[in-house]
């Protein structure tokens, strides 16, 4: 199958792209940041502690039929509660860096006004936490949970939440600025445009097409607002983070479409300023785009520091006369999705490292000058804990490979800085619950031990030699 990528006419064989070197030793750029990332919803626990306020999360969990046995994000890991044992297991793993969002209903627990001190004094015991162990930390802003108040007045769908996000990154970084270098406004938009609002199958759980459109812009709108809220307030590095998936098809249109809905309705006004055309044009049957006013694209487009990449796999798609739409991908009639021949991961996702590789050489090649960060790559696997440990072969194998993708990719060019491993612990893993394991440490959430997976001490050894 050729990689296809719309807009750009890139045809490659995936297999003939780059040649990953499968054998010696791999090293990486001296530097180069190795770390491990998670998400607030979905290890902190302690929902209602220290004058947190209700998320779209603790909502849409509540729901019955949204989320895996009715699984909520209440106690999750009780990071909360056990961030010192958490940073312990990083320091002892050697790990640079550590990923972590802030729950934006601790900080505000309405999404407006006043900030709740005791949950950024919360987030001020983690970062110097984590300084004082050596290891630096990385915020994201947003990782999808939205202050319920905010939601009840329209949330994403309303331009209001953008403002909102901008005096939220503000504050934030009023009190955290001083010790945190590296900030990203947004993990995923994607997720929450088309999972949240398009589809219904992420928080809030809205299902019509046209409002992932108008919540994406204004995800996007909230991103540019808080870049300028941040450099207003003296940050260092900021960016935002984005899940990017090559699409593998015979078929030219159709993967200019997916490709188009996936990753440059997002790249592009980041990166370029501008909505896609194509896409544009495309998204007109849900849309008029009214919602986009005069100057938005340039607050969207202010200059960043880096590009946050969340890789897992490609999308592979074959034009099908009478499919039907994929809800995630409005207006995606007549394509099918799924069919790739490759090992698959508990989440059922293929294992195709090549699909990094071709992802991070396409990004250097159509947004250049933009240095890369892979802010998530991982895998779900059945764990189990044997006297003690945890032999998960399958993730230690899907991330060497991707290792070894993402040095092709440096060996060609891509100025890629880091590798953050999605994820650190097992987690509340969004509509699945609890039932999908994609840490490098094992969580028994009836006691909450901590048990690093073969993965881990693998991992830890990458770290120190900087290279497999
Ligand atoms: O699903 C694994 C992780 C998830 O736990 C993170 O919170 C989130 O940032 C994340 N994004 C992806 C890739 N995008 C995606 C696609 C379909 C459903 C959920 C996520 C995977 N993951």
């Amino acid at each position: 199958c050729d990689t296809e990528w719309g807009g750009e006419d890139m045809t490659v064989s995936a297999e003939k792209s780059y040649e990953i070197q499968d054998s010696g030793v791999l090293t990486f750029p001296e530097g180069f940041v190795w770390g491990a990332a998670t998400a607030a919803y979905q290890i902190e626990g302690a929902a209602r502690e220290d004058g947190r306020g209700p998320s779209i999360w603790d909502t849409f969990s509540r729901t019955p039929g949204k989320v895996h046995a009715g699984h909520t994000g209440d106690v999750a890991c009780d990071h909360y509660h056990r961030y010192p044992d958490d940073v312990r297991i990083m320091r002892d793993l050697g790990l640079a860096a550590y990923r972590f969002s802030v729950s934006w209903p601790r900080v505000q627990p309405d999404g407006s006004g006043p900030a709740n001190p005791r949950g950024l004094d919360f987030y001020d015991r983690l970062v110097d936490e984590l300084r004082e162990n050596g290891i630096t930390p990385i915020v994201t802003l947003y990782h999808w949970d939205l202050p319920q108040t905010l939601e009840d007045r329209g949330g994403w769908t309303n331009r209001e939440t953008a403002e909102r996000f901008a005096e939220y990154a503000a504050i934030t970084h009023a009190r955290l600025g001083d010790r945190v270098e590296t900030w990203t406004t947004l993990n995923e938009p994607w997720c929450s445009a088309f999972l949240g609002y398009a589809s219904g199958i992420h928080a809030p759980g809205r299902a019509e097409p046209a409002l992932g459109f108008t919540a994406a812009h204004h995800l996007l709108l909230g991103h540019g607002l808080a870049v300028q809220a941040l450099r207003a307030s003296g940050a260092g590095k900021v960016g935002i983070t984005l899940n990017l998936s090559p699409v593998i098809s015979d078929d030219a249109e159709a993967a200019a479409i997916v490709d188009g809905l996936q990753n440059r309705i997002f790249l592009d006004p980041v990166l370029r300023g501008e909505y896609p055309a194509d896409v544009v044009e495309h998204a007109r049957r849900f849309t008029d785009w009214s919602f986009v006013r005069d100057g938005d694209l340039e607050i969207i487009s202010r200059p960043t520091d880096l590009l946050g990449v969340n890789y897992y796999h490609p999308q592979t798609v074959a034009a099908r006369a009478g499919e039907p739409a994929n809800p995630v991908y409005p207006g995606s009639e007549g394509i099918a999705f799924g069919g790739a021949d490759a090992p698959r991961t508990a989440m059922g996702w293929p294992v195709q490292p090549f699909g990094l590789t071709d992802l991070l050489l396409r990004l250097a090649r159509d947004y250049p000058g933009t240095p890369l960060l892979i802010t998530e790559n991982g895998a779900a696997f059945d764990d189990v804990v044997e006297d003690g440990e945890v032999h998960d072969v399958g993730r230690l194998s899907y991330l060497d490979g991707h290792l070894r993708a993402a040095h092709a990719a440096i060996q060609g060019g891509a100025d890629l800085r880091g590798y953050l491993v999605w994820s650190l612990l097992d987690n509340f893993e969004w509509a699945e619950g609890y039932r999908k394991r994609f840490g490098i440490v094992h969580v028994d959430y009836g006691t909450q031990r901590r048990t690093p997976k073969d993965s881990a001490l693998w991992y830890s050894e990458v770290v120190r030699r900087n290279g497999l």
